[in-house]
């Protein structure tokens, strides 16, 4: 940073506007959209999409539900017209569906435009020139406010002179107009070039014209973006003929901010790209103001429920990753890893209930609404706590580990984590587990086991190796595990005592097993737990207590 930037920097001037009304609005219904991805987000790739990626993101495009679709700026170059060209001779453009088309306010550029646009059944024929004071002084010579004005109402007279043609053909057109660099436009003469080209289109509630009032680069606070559309919309002499668009970017980082306090403002429509492409910082991000719709009970009408695959498609054809973190889309947002939010989701997960509104903590959106698993919602890392490894264990291994045991098993799976530096996969947990509990065989290992009962009494014949010795023992007691316990005894192995179980039955079918979680408490006073896995609960107990002892024995 520079010493002095104050002197460098300037506020952004607040907007005149005491009576306000956004601030007390709420959002209650779905603007229409507008796709900008195959223009505005295309023109600021470093490699721009071919004509055959373009026909592929237009699909999903409308597969997604967009109804209105800027196809491409078809007088800037041969692909561009031919892109267009190709949607309308091989008849792809589904009849709701209109495609619109950027142009600058000159002559020729409309007249090649409208020769791209021949044939379609919905056009949006959208023209633009910048407004701001810089703008006018550097970009247009020192032009004035008038001369400006004139650009663009040239612009509406070629519009509407060249698309005569295709009215006659039976198109059904529109226009938008774009003040450039409107946020930074004096809102007084941004107001007046709009009203001076809805005066050339002259239109009605029945055909609207729209007005697109684009922060081309956001220099200002959302706040001040939505005082700037209140105005527009409450000065607007046609505003029942006028559909109010929204067209932000998001340089400060408050692209969606800033379009949600403009519809509270009183816009109608909005303009943007999936996952925010475009150029510099990106355009606004439309999966994310409409998912924050969706979360707030109001119906989008943009269908995402298949988030992953348009994530797939969008990355492919424009090489830009989506990160981790984007909301709702990106591979981490349905992920914890630190320890508290994983025992909370963990405990609220399962009070949801499908009558109910969605309130699982940490996961303002279910899932499944955008075709995203549970799976990947808790992994583990050294940040993470018991309760998301025995969430692990549960929903992805079918383990039901005694609530006893969540601390035990958190410390193992977290040192180890720890230790690695890495996250751990829940394949990397189950060998933890596996080989901390399961398969412990030294220095005690049990080949057989038999019990026979008689008046309450329990029979035990079981054949153990102690370090490799073989040995047969034989004893009686209250249960299997009492009696199992009690032959050991003659082994001269340290004396426990079996403090509790649990079990539970693990697969179905032929793969059904029974899971013991056997705990016990050694001659010191230590306790440890061991788990046993097998076809009969019985022989899955011993071979859980087994399992208890060598972790005792390693651990004298
Ligand atoms: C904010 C945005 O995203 S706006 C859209 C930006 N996208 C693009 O520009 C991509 C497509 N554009 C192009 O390929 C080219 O700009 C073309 C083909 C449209 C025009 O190309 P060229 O005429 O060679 O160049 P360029 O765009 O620089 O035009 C410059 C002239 O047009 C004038 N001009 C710029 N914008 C406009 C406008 N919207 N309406 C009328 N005139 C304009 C400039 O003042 C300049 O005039 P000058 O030559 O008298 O100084
Ligand atoms: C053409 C206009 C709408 C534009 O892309 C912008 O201002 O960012």
């Amino acid at each position: 940073m520079q010493s002095a930037p104050i002197t460098k920097y300037q506020p952004f001037p607040q907007v005149e506007l005491p009576d306000r009304q956004w601030p007390s609005r709420t959002i209650n219904r779905a603007p229409a959209w507008c796709s900008v991805d195959l223009r505005d987000g295309n023109q600021a790739l470093a490699q721009p999409m071919s004509v055959e990626e373009k026909l592929e993101f237009f699909d999903l495009l409308v597969s997604i539900g967009f109804k209105e679709i800027e196809v491409g700026f078809p007088s800037a170059s041969q692909i561009e017209f031919d892109f267009c060209r190709r949607l309308i001779d091989e008849n792809r453009i589904p009849d709701d569906v209109a495609i619109q088309v950027l142009v600058q306010c000159r002559e020729d550029l409309i007249i090649r435009t409208c020769e791209a646009v021949r044939g379609a059944k919905n056009v949006i024929i959208h023209f633009y020139n910048s407004t701001s004071p810089r703008q006018r002084e550097y970009v247009f010579g020192n032009a004035t406010r008038d001369a400006i004005r004139d650009i663009a109402v040239n612009g509406a007279k070629w519009a509407w002179q060249h698309s005569r043609a295709l009215v006659a053909a039976g198109t059904h057109v529109r226009a938008e107009y774009s003040p450039e660099s409107f946020t930074s436009t004096e809102l007084d003469f941004a107001l007046e070039v709009c009203e001076a080209v809805s005066d050339i289109w002259q239109p009605t509630p029945e055909n609207k014209i729209i007005l697109n009032l684009p922060a081309t680069v956001e220099y200002a606070t959302p706040n001040v973006h939505a005082d700037q559309i209140e105005w527009m919309c409450r000065r607007l002499t046609r505003r029942a003929a006028t559909i109010v668009s929204l067209h932000t970017h998001n340089d400060r980082g408050t692209g969606v901010a800033a379009t949600e306090l403009a519809l509270l403002a009183g816009a109608d429509r909005v303009e943007g790209t999936l996952f925010g492409n475009g150029e510099r910082t990106g355009n606004l991000d439309i999966v994310t103001v409409a998912l924050n719709m969706y979360t707030h009970g109001v119906d989008p009408r943009l269908d995402f429920g298949n988030i992953n695959a348009i994530r797939d498609l969008y990355e492919r054809v424009t090489k830009l990753e989506v990160h981790p973190r984007h909301p709702y889309a990106g591979e981490l947002v349905f992920t914890a890893f630190s320890g508290s939010h994983q025992d909370a989701i963990k405990k609220s997960w399962p009070h949801q209930r499908p009558d109910r509104p969605w309130d699982t903590l940490y996961i303002p959106i279910d899932p499944a609404d955008l075709g995203r698993s549970y799976r990947a919602i808790i992994r583990i890392n050294s940040q993470s706590g018991k309760g998301g490894v025995a969430y692990v264990l549960e929903h992805e291994f079918g383990y039901q580990l005694p609530k006893l045991m969540h601390k035990e098993i958190g410390k193992i799976v977290n040192d180890i984590a720890d230790a690695r530096g890495t996250e751990l996969a829940s394949a990397d947990l189950l060998e933890i587990f596996k080989a901390e509990y399961i398969d412990r065989s030294s220095p005690v290992a049990i080949d057989s086991f038999k019990t026979k009962e008689k008046d309450g009494v329990v029979k035990c014949d079981a054949s153990v190796r102690v370090d490799g010795v073989p040995q047969k023992l034989a004893a009686a007691g209250n249960g299997p595990i009492d009696a199992f316990v009690r032959a050991l005894g003659a082994t001269g192995l340290p004396k426990f005592e079996v403090l509790g179980y649990s079990e539970h039955s693990l697969g179905k079918g032929a793969e059904a097993r029974a899971a013991s979680y056997i705990q016990i408490k050694t001659e010191r006073g230590n306790h440890y737990f061991g788990v046993g896995i097998d076809t009969s609960i019985e022989f899955a107990s011993i071979k859980a207590v087994v399992s208890a002892l060598n972790r005792a024995l390693d651990k004298k």
